[in-house]
């Protein structure tokens, strides 16, 4: 954990020496200060070296008065005396002087003699020139010239010497402003880069916070930091909200669906249901014969259709009423659905009519079905009208059969039935042709 730790640390630290100060802003910043302490050493170099060269300009000039006021009455003095020997020493005396690079004295009759000291060259620029007088009589003429080399390495040494200080200085004060930039405020702006680059939508906000003394006064980037905070908060409070308004609105689909669905199943429901009986419609019944139908001639299967027919029913109507004969079939439709087995799929099939499909049911079955339908209807005391009685037809699935044929047998036996004296089970004819 320690170990971690430290190593978080260390990696920390190398971020910002090495990559933060190597690129990016502080490199730009560290160019910049050096360009503009170079420009700024440059002019004030200049400036003290102009002055330091008047100044050494002015000290030749003092030299040379220096000379021509001590030194040059006794070289006056040995050009009068024709003092060779005298000449030398003078001149050789003013030869060491640090502003004079070399001397020439010239004496005699017309000055036809010579003496020289040191390098000069009489038709170099700068050549200061005495004469040499001995009680007004002119008695030679000094060609001094001054030690420019002397007056021009001085100024060289303090170039270098000005250049090389400033250098350093410079450099030493770039690096440190670039490490307390770098430290108090690039280190800053890039741990927030990363806080800014941290946004993950469904995440806890934790707000930033500055890696510094938490007593440091309020400043800039303490107003960034508090503006980043303030601007992502309402960021993921407004993905929150957003994702609460989804979760809403998928809620709302969700619930909306399942009503849909629900209203649609209620619908498909009442499109195969007799209003009146409560009964699988004639559409309903037509779907699942179908569909048994199709099992049947797949699968071998038994299938038995019987059709249910209340007696002399139109009596009931015209004797008690149209109302009274709705009441007849729906206690007619109960007993029906009351008798039924799980199987067997009850439905009124029109008017007074009605059609129970009993799969994997052989004729027989369908016969005893019928029967107990028949007799329960027959024991039954309906109101306003008392006992109904009632007549069914059955028949079997034959190979090759379709609905009608199937249909038609079963109505052939209720007709059948009816014509004996009603109440009473039809059964198909055994040889009937199945189409
Ligand atoms: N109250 C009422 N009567 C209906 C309804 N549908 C059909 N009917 C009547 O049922 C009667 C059927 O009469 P018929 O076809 O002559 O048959 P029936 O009188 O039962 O005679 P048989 O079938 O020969 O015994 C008609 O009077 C129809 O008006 C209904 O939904 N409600």
């Amino acid at each position: 954990m320690r170990q971690r730790r430290v190593w978080g640390r260390y990696r920390e630290y190398y971020a910002f020496w090495v990559r933060g100060i190597a690129t990016g802003l502080a490199r730009r910043m560290l160019l910049w200060i050096l360009s503009i302490s170079a420009v700024a050493a440059l002019m004030a170099t200049s400036i003290q070296l102009f002055f330091d060269y008047r100044r050494d300009l002015s000290d030749l000039e003092q030299g040379m008065r220096y000379i021509e006021q001590n030194q040059l009455p006794g070289l006056a003095d040995a050009a009068w005396n024709f003092n060779v020997a005298g000449l030398r020493v003078q001149l050789d005396g003013i030869g060491r002087s640090p502003w004079v690079a070399g001397a020439t004295v010239r004496y005699g009759p017309s000055q036809s003699a010579e003496l020289t000291t040191g390098e000069i060259r009489l038709d170099e620029r700068g050549i200061h020139d005495f004469v040499l007088q001995r009680n007004g009589v002119v008695v030679g003429k000094i060609y001094i010239a001054p030690n420019l080399q002397t007056l021009y390495g001085r100024t060289l040494d303090r170039i270098a010497i000005v250049l090389a200080t400033q250098g350093v200085k410079s450099l030493v004060i770039s690096i440190c402003i670039l490490l307390v930039t770098a430290w108090m405020v690039t280190r800053h702006l890039t741990q927030m880069a990363g806080f800014a680059k941290s946004f993950e939508p469904g995440r806890q906000f934790k707000p930033f916070v500055l890696r510094r003394n938490p007593k440091t006064p309020r400043d800039e980037l303490a107003v960034l930091a508090d503006a980043l905070n303030d601007a992502y908060q309402r960021l993921y409070t407004a993905h929150e909200f957003e994702a609460r308004h989804n979760e809403i609105l998928s809620e709302e689909v969700a619930q909306r669906t399942a009503e849909l669905s629900d209203a649609h199943r209620k619908l498909a429901r009442l499109a195969v249901t007799d209003r009146l009986t409560g009964l699988v419609n004639r559409l309903g019944l037509e779907e699942t014969f179908a569909r048994e139908l199709g099992a049947a001639h797949a699968g071998g299967r038994a299938l038995s259709v019987i059709i249910a027919d209340i007696d002399m029913f139109k009596a009931v109507n015209d004797t008690w009423g149209h109302q009274a004969g709705d009441a007849v079939l729906q206690e007619f439709a109960a007993i029906l659905i009351r008798e039924a087995r799980g199987n067997d799929v009850v439905g009124r099939w029109g008017g007074e009519e009605f059609l129970i499909l009993c799969p994997q049911t052989g004729l027989e079955g369908a016969c005893l079905l019928a029967e107990r339908m028949r007799a329960s209807v027959a024991a039954h005391a309906f109101p306003v009208i008392g006992s109904k009685t009632s007549t069914f037809g059955v028949a079997s699935f034959r190979s090759g059969d379709s609905e009608n044929s199937l249909l038609k047998r079963a109505d052939d036996a209720l007709y059948r039935a009816k014509a004996v004296g009603r109440n009473s089970v039809g059964q198909e004819a055994a040889d009937s042709d199945p189409a």
